[in-house]
């Protein structure tokens, strides 16, 4: 590292940023996972695990609080589980959902996908009824549950694909009917999974927050721009480590410079030879999200973090009703710039 550089302390702040994602299939799926509840004996939540704060939704604990409830934390590998320095991140996120039991997994891990298979197949053991065991996935848009109901199901049965997944927001936009992931013992009726529609916080305190969504797929990648996107993503590298993209610049703090090199790097010009940063932008963005410039947890993972974040949300309380308000306001924006860029 350049031994003049310094890395920003706090990325600016960006007041025109949207503050809400909160969208009409994603209220639609709330109201029927609630009526869905008392027929559920297991709900999933799935989290990020590279944004275990921030992915905290006040709607869930709202909503689905009195049921039995394992936490997921999905991703791992791409927030470098196992390393020593996670592994104490860890034992406090475990401390955070006491008494519930938390899972950490990566879909592609048989491992884990089996001890998953475990903890589901021991709940079930406890339970009397005749129609199966139903369980419940549920969590954040993009965080994994379709994958996770597919490698369990694959895992357990050698069943192909039952539910679509995609690398953006909202692919699952309704419940549909549950699929079995465990064959039943002794001709009993097994285990059963329902996915749902990922739901979005109804209100994101500020720019940082949904920055970090974003940057995890959260959000439709057309909501913020680009650029925004990539600069915020630098501004982590910088943080972890500059050198993971040295393969194309020295440290720097300037997006556009960094962007620059790797249009040329890449091959991403328009024509006469400028460079495409919108497309590099995306690019690079994606390549994170695969895990090519660092695996790393965005949130600052601390003890008293958890009870920070609560007192914050409670403190910011928005009803779901003023959440769909700025939501569409959102959408209208996102019709505006489309126009306005159709000329
Ligand atoms: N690296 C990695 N990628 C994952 C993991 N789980 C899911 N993904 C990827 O994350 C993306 C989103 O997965 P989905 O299963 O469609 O997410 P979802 O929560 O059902 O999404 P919604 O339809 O928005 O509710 C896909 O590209 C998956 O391949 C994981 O453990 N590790």
């Amino acid at each position: 590292m350049a031994a003049s550089f310094v890395p920003r302390a706090v990325f600016p702040v960006l007041d025109s940023l949207p503050r809400s994602y909160y969208l009409g299939h994603h209220n639609k799926g709330l109201q029927k996972m609630k009526t869905l509840l008392s027929s559920t004996d297991l709900v999933i939540e799935c989290r990020d695990y590279r944004v275990p704060l921030t992915s905290r939704n006040p709607l869930f604990e709202e909503s689905l609080s009195g049921r039995m409830r394992l936490v997921v934390y999905t991703k791992k590998d791409l927030g470098s589980a196992g390393s020593k320095d996670n592994s104490g991140k860890e034992d406090i996120i475990r401390k955070w959902h006491s008494p519930y039991p938390v899972l950490f997994s990566d879909h592609k891990s048989r491992k884990d996908v089996r001890r998953l298979l475990q903890y589901a197949k021991e709940f079930a053991s406890h339970s009397t009824s005749l129609t199966g065991t139903r369980m419940m996935v549920v969590g954040m848009p993009n965080v994994g549950k379709s994958s996770l109901l597919n490698a369990l199901r694959s895992l357990s049965l050698g069943k192909k694909k039952a539910a679509k997944t995609g690398d953006q927001p909202g692919v699952t936009r309704s419940i549909s009917t549950s699929v079995k992931i465990i064959d039943g013992a002794d001709g009993g009726e097994g285990v059963y999974l329902l996915d749902t529609p990922g739901v979005f916080v109804p209100y994101v305190p500020d720019a940082d927050h949904m920055l970090k969504l974003a940057l995890v797929g959260s959000v439709k990648d057309s909501i913020i721009p680009y650029t925004t996107m990539a600069d915020y993503l630098l501004y982590h590298l910088n943080r972890i480590d500059p050198s993971l993209y040295a393969k194309y610049h020295d440290p720097t703090n300037d997006v556009a410079s960094l962007l620059q090199a790797v249009a040329y790097s890449t091959g991403r010009l328009q024509k006469g030879g400028e460079p495409d940063l919108d497309a590099t932008a995306v690019w690079f963005i994606q390549r994170w999200r695969n895990g090519d410039f660092g695996r790393f947890v965005l949130d600052d993972v601390r003890e008293d973090a958890l009870e920070r974040k609560k007192d914050e949300d409670a403190s910011r309380g928005m009803s779901v009703s003023q959440a769909r308000k700025a939501a569409k306001e959102v959408i209208r924006a996102r019709g505006r710039k489309i126009a306005a860029s159709n000329g």
